[in-house]
């Protein structure tokens, strides 16, 4: 495999394979002194003061009060220097200030005070050391309870990232700058007032005065003035001889628009279970009823009614005074998901990327109030502050989106399992294509497996029938639909069935290429083929968007003619339309997705009949579920098979399993064609067969022999910059520093690097990455952290470097 080679440089390395297996899921404990290693600032390469630096050296007055113990709140920043750093909680405060409050405190030579997150407090000797007081207190109520602000520590220390990040990301923008609301000020009249008081007041503040007692609520000043018939000025009056007493309350704007939830016109109905879906569900029931944390595998085959388990627990849990939260892909995120939801439970949180700030904000106060039953999102969603949190479901566990790939890089499924346990509740992993990871987990007792084997309403599992693309008879004349695909998709036609077609690349053609001199069309910026979007004839690059006009001829040598090599979503389109003229053709990809609303129309149409073939890229792979689709062909089913990763095998049987899942469920059967060069790879014979069993047989072996995931653990550090000598004698230092915090741990653990990835250069910086593997994840992240702990890059040089715990993506 060694998709990493140590890029000609010999490099020491400790191969470890061992018989000891590792869930990746992790410490179900969450108990760790939160600042036993103050997290290492992964992505910041300049220098952190200490706590002495930052403050001035004079005592201040009260340090003089020898040995007097004082309350101290230690506050974290998400920007350097990020602390934590303890202050004293001034007297007027200690009644006010919890963990999980936003703070301002003095932070160096700063005018200003400086934001932070209060993460504890404590009982401390301030004569000890030259403390400063918080100045300010932000939130009249902690934006997380005591258990997130756990979790944010345990992210912190896990992910190695500053705390006052993981709580930006945990606490939405939109939450923190109260999007959508305003302060208003309301007034009451002041406790204790005299009838003889206000008898001896002029007639208009008078009048004020009795109206506001007459309606005995608190009222604004505008109110006031209106039912009074008199100006503000009266009761700016009032005010000031304080016969008024204000109340400043933030409220939603009144005309910010929440949306409502749209269906997609599928007609439900609650179903009686399968023998199956019972004993899962009441698998999971005892689990809830169990009152500890523990971790469920749903492996349930593509139709096998995953989704009404989860809504069946989850209205168990809710019987209960309890809340669930539904984490599903983004893409899957569809009206019909929702749908399913919103109709069984009267007060459910959908929370999605098109959300505006201020419903972000508003859903996030329902949910904090405990008005909410079900949250159902994207990663994210993972963070909801629920109070009753009763059971977490992650829908398509397997699915790559749930890792995010920015700083925080933290993976929902870990958050998720992190906050289970923490809370003693159940976490349900359900997946038609459970990842590594979690099969591993149900092999080594960190998770119980629950198997749905059969599908629905006894229907079989579609046939898959592999077409030999190597073979010239099967192709066809060209194009990318092969003569055994072109007749099924007219037979499909003629049967008034409708088909899905997958081709996971969007744009038209993904190389632009000179025949005369070979110039191929790259970015400046990443290195990488541009792709032809015949939409506005441009040239894109799919890494950074880089765009121009595609080329008419060649930029090198002036040849007139341009080939497009490689096939793309619209190129497929025209040759479907081309070919089936007569039927009514949509293509779905994130080119035509962009505009809001989109994705649910066209779902719509497929659900009405209005479609006859859908074709797209992944997102059409994944939850659909439409009884009326009869064929299901994958264009090109190697296309993700060759990638420099080790999990490609793993991602094409996912792809091809799952995609193949979206037909045969009706009573009308479904059928599958897969075009592959290579029939015989393992991942597509044991996709075509519905194999799963087999698949992480023989992919565990694979994982074996490096130790790679799940059977170990790996760490990436990417370095860029802008110069590559530079940038790359960064990451031979770093490397010598890894290699000396391993020998000095004594941990066994392999440093693969450094090399340049597959993508060498993004956005103008270049790039160089390099791996760390181990049997355990706490001896890798310990490596780093030592490795790591005070190195410094000058910041002239520009070069970041960045630290993802368990990739997902190694390109
Ligand atoms: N017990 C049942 N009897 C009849 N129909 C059912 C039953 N349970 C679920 N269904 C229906 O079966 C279809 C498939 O269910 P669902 O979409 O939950 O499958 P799934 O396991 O999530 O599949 P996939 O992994 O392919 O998304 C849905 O239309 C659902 O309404
Ligand atoms: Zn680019």
């Amino acid at each position: 495999m060694g998709y990493l080679a140590p890029a000609g440089k010999k490099r020491s390395s400790h191969v470890m394979l061992s018989d000891s297996s590792l869930s990746n899921l992790g410490d179900p404990t969450l108990n760790f002194p939160p600042f036993a290693a103050a997290p290492v600032p992964a992505d910041s390469s300049s220098s952190e003061p200490t706590q002495n630096e930052l403050f001035e050296t004079d005592p201040p007055p009260w340090e003089l009060t020898v040995g007097e113990d004082v309350q101290l709140a230690s506050i974290v920043f998400a920007r350097s220097p990020h602390g934590p750093y303890d202050y004293r909680i001034p007297d007027d405060l200690l009644d006010v200030l919890r963990p999980g409050m936003r703070v301002g405190v003095p932070l160096g030579h700063r005018k200003k005070p400086t934001p932070g997150w209060c993460v504890s407090i404590k009982t401390g000797n301030a004569a000890q050391k030259k403390l400063r007081d918080v100045s300010e207190v932000i939130d009249d109520e902690p934006l997380c309870d005591a258990a997130l602000v756990r979790l944010v520590m345990f992210i912190a220390h896990y992910y190695q990232v500053p705390a006052g990040q993981v709580f930006d990301t945990l606490i939405p923008a939109s939450v923190r700058d109260n999007a959508g609301t305003r302060k208003t000020t309301y007034f009451r009249p002041a406790p204790g007032l005299t009838e003889e008081q206000i008898a001896k007041l002029p007639s208009k503040q008078q009048s004020a005065m009795r109206f506001l007692i007459a309606q005995d609520r608190p009222m604004t000043a505008a109110e006031i003035a209106i039912m009074a018939e008199c100006t503000e000025d009266p009761i700016r009056r009032l005010r000031k001889k304080e016969l008024l007493v204000p109340e400043v309350r933030r409220e939603l704007s009144q005309n910010i628009r929440i949306r409502a939830q749209a269906n997609d016109g599928e007609t439900r109905k609650t179903h009686d279970l399968t023998a199956q879906q019972e004993n899962a569900l009441s698998r999971i029931n005892s689990a809830v009823d169990s009152g500890r944390g523990r971790t469920l595998l749903l492996h349930g085959v593509t139709g096998s009614g995953k989704t009404e388990v989860y809504i069946q627990a989850i209205e168990h849990v809710v019987k209960q005074a309890g809340s669930a939260i539904v984490l599903v892909p983004e893409i899957s995120l569809t009206p019909q998901t929702r749908g399913r939801f919103e109709d069984r439970f009267q007060n459910v949180a959908v929370l999605h990327s098109q959300m505006s700030a201020s419903e972000r904000h508003f859903h996030w106060q329902r949910i904090r109030r405990g008005e909410v039953q079900v949250v159902i999102g994207p990663r994210s969603a993972v963070f909801a502050p629920l109070p009753n949190l009763g059971l977490i479901v992650i829908d398509e566990e397997h699915d790559t989106s749930f890792k995010q790939d920015k700083q925080p890089r933290y993976h929902a499924r870990k958050v998720a399992h992190a906050r289970a346990m923490a809370l003693g509740i159940p976490l349900v992993l359900g997946s038609a294509t459970p990842s590594m990871e979690a099969w591993h987990a149900t092999q080594t007792g960190h998770a119980e497996l629950v198997t749905m084997s059969e599908r629905v309403g006894n229907r079989p599992m579609p046939d898959v029938q592999l077409v030999d693309l190597r073979v010239k008879e099967e192709r066809g004349k060209g194009g990318a639909i092969s003569r055994p695909l072109h007749a099924a998709v007219l037979e499909t036609l003629k049967e008034k069935g409708q088909a899905i077609l997958l081709l996971n690349r969007r744009g038209y053609a993904t190389t632009i290429q000179c025949p005369a001199c070979g110039t191929v069309c790259a970015c400046p910026d990443c290195d990488m083929p541009l792709t032809h979007h015949r939409d506005g004839g441009k040239a894109m690059c799919h890494y950074c968007d880089y765009t121009i006009p595609t080329p008419p001829w060649c930029p090198a040598c002036r040849f007139d003619g341009m080939r497009y090599g490689g096939l793309g979503t619209q190129r497929l389109e025209m040759e479907a339309k081309a070919r089936f003229p007569d039927a009514r053709i949509a293509r779905m990809d994130s080119d035509t997705m962009k505009r809001a609303g989109s994705h649910q129309r066209v779902l719509s149409e497929f659900r009405a009949g209005e479609i006859d073939v859908l074709l797209g890229t992944q997102m059409i792979a994944k939850g659909l579920d439409f009884p009326n689709v009869l064929l299901v062909g994958v264009i090109n089913a190697d296309s993700a098979l060759h990638f420099p990763d080790f999990r490609a095998a793993e991602r094409t049987f996912q792809l091809v399993t799952q995609v193949a899942g979206r037909t045969g469920r009706g009573d009308r059967g479904g059928r599958v064609i897969v075009q592959t060069f290579t029939p015989e790879h393992p991942a597509i014979q044991a996709a075509a067969r519905h194999d799963y069993l087999k698949f992480v047989e023989d992919e565990m072996v694979n994982r074996k022999k490096f130790n790679y995931p799940p059977l170990g653990s790996v760490a990436r550090i990417i370095i860029r910059g802008p110069l590559e000598d530079k940038t790359e004698s960064v990451a031979d230092a770093i490397v010598d520093r890894l290699e000396k915090a391993r020998d000095l741990l004594k941990a066994e653990v392999r440093i693969l690097g450094p090399a340049p990835p597959p993508i060498v250069k993004i956005s103008g910086k270049y790039r160089f990455h390099l791996l760390l593997q181990a049997t355990e994840a706490a001896v890798v992240g310990e490596v780093i952290r030592r490795g790591l702990a005070d190195f410094k890059v000058d910041p002239k040089e520009e070069i970041e470097f960045l630290v993802d715990i368990d990739p997902v993506n190694l390109m």
